[in-house]
């Protein structure tokens, strides 16, 4: 047997760790902004960041410069010191350098000894199987125990190699500390030797050209979404887990349009939230992973329209069931979720 019994598994890793959750916290995660917190100037921004932002992260790995690490982790602890984040009802995670790096043991070290009160989860990238993550928790359950914590800390992994790819499932399901799993389209273009230059986002060379015109006219084509298949089964691997999927990083900041297109995608096909790499993005995935209202409209008709969930209506032409009633209260629990979070929506949601 090579899983843990089902008792084990949610027993604490280390003598006096908190004991870890049997369901994740609800809460509304549309964007993880990520901060690099060994800049002053981005770190004096970070109360101001939290007003905004579901999520903020400060991030020590890649895009921190290899002589800026430590002052990456300095910064991140502060950032835990410098906002109420469970107070404000901000998350407040941290990504950490891979567990193959010099970094790895004093971010996680250093982060749950020092900032483990406000920590909500940590981000653990270029995960390549489960093993991975029963490192890290049997790392982090000593930690915690040590710091004395009463609320654990949860992991959130970047599917971002190919390996990491093949068995995203097994990586779902590793530990009770698994909170959701985000799409690393760069390093994942990377290993899988992609031909791009990207960070997420269509491709003008991946296409679908018509069959020919009869009278030779030019042939209509359009660009494929080259990620369609890696974000749908992620969200598979994470919902069948009773975790959250998420899009990652879009690089082409001022091309918003492209990027709103694919956090949209993201949305449809089932994942919580994104990433946020600049201040624009914010915005961006507030507006997409919030439920449009004429949507939550819609849906609140369905749930009015069969209040047991069960049987069969007609609204607008269109036939409802029990399936149709899951989907609707799907967006209806986002609505409300966002609703206690934003006054104007909660408006335009309640508007007739
Ligand atoms: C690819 C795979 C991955 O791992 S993605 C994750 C790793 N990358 C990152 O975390 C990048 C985070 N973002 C950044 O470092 C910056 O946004 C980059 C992309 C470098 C652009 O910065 P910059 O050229 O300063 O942009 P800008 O002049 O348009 O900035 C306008 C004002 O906004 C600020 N800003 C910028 N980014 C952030 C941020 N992430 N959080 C908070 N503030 C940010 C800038 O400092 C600038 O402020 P000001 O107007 O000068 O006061
Ligand atoms: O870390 C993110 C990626 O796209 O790589
Ligand atoms: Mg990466």
């Amino acid at each position: 047997m090579s899983q843990k019994t089902p008792r084990n598994f949610f027993k604490p890793l280390a003598i006096g760790a908190p004991d870890p959750m049997r369901e994740l916290p609800i809460r509304l995660e549309r964007m993880i902004h990520f901060v690099p917190p060994h800049l002053d100037k981005v770190r004096a921004k970070v109360p101001q960041m939290a007003t905004q932002a579901d999520v903020v992260l400060a991030n020590l790995e890649d895009a921190i410069p290899a002589d800026a690490k430590d002052a990456a982790r300095d910064g991140a602890i502060e950032m835990g010191k410098m906002v109420d984040w469970q107070g404000k009802g901000t998350g407040f995670w941290s990504r950490v350098n891979p567990l193959n790096s010099p970094w790895f043991q004093e971010d996680v070290s250093r982060l749950v000894l020092e900032a483990g009160e406000q920590l909500d989860v940590i981000m653990l990238p270029k995960v390549e199987g489960p093993w991975d993550i029963h490192f890290a928790d049997q790392y982090v359950a000593q930690l915690e125990a040590k710091a004395g914590l009463k609320r654990p800390i949860l992991f959130h992994a970047i599917l971002e190699t190919a390996q990491g790819m093949a068995l995203v499932e097994e990586i779902a399901l590793a530990s009770p500390r698994m909170q959701g799993i985000s799409l690393g389209p760069a390093d994942l273009a990377a290993d899988r030797k992609m031909k791009t230059t990207r960070v997420g986002g269509g491709h003008p060379y991946y296409r679908v050209v018509d069959d020919p015109n009869e009278d030779g006219s030019k042939r209509e084509s359009a660009q494929q979404d080259p990620w369609h298949y890696t974000i749908a089964r992620m969200v598979d691997a994470c919902r069948m887990a009773g975790i959250n999927a998420f899009y990652g990083p879009f690089g082409d900041i001022a091309d918003s349009e492209a990027c709103e297109q694919q956090f949209r995608n993201a949305f449809l096909l089932g994942c919580s939230g994104t990433w946020s790499l600049h201040p624009s993005q914010i915005e961006i995935a507030k507006r997409v992973f919030s439920p449009a209202p004429d949507e939550v409209k819609f849906a609140r008709r369905i749930l009015e329209a069969m209040p047991d969930g069960t049987g069969v209506a007609m609204l607008d032409g269109k036939m409802q069931d029990d399936a149709t009633w899951k989907q609707a209260k799907v967006i209806s629990d986002l609505a409300d979720l966002v609703s206690e979070k934003d006054p104007e929506l909660a408006k335009a949601y309640a508007a007739d």
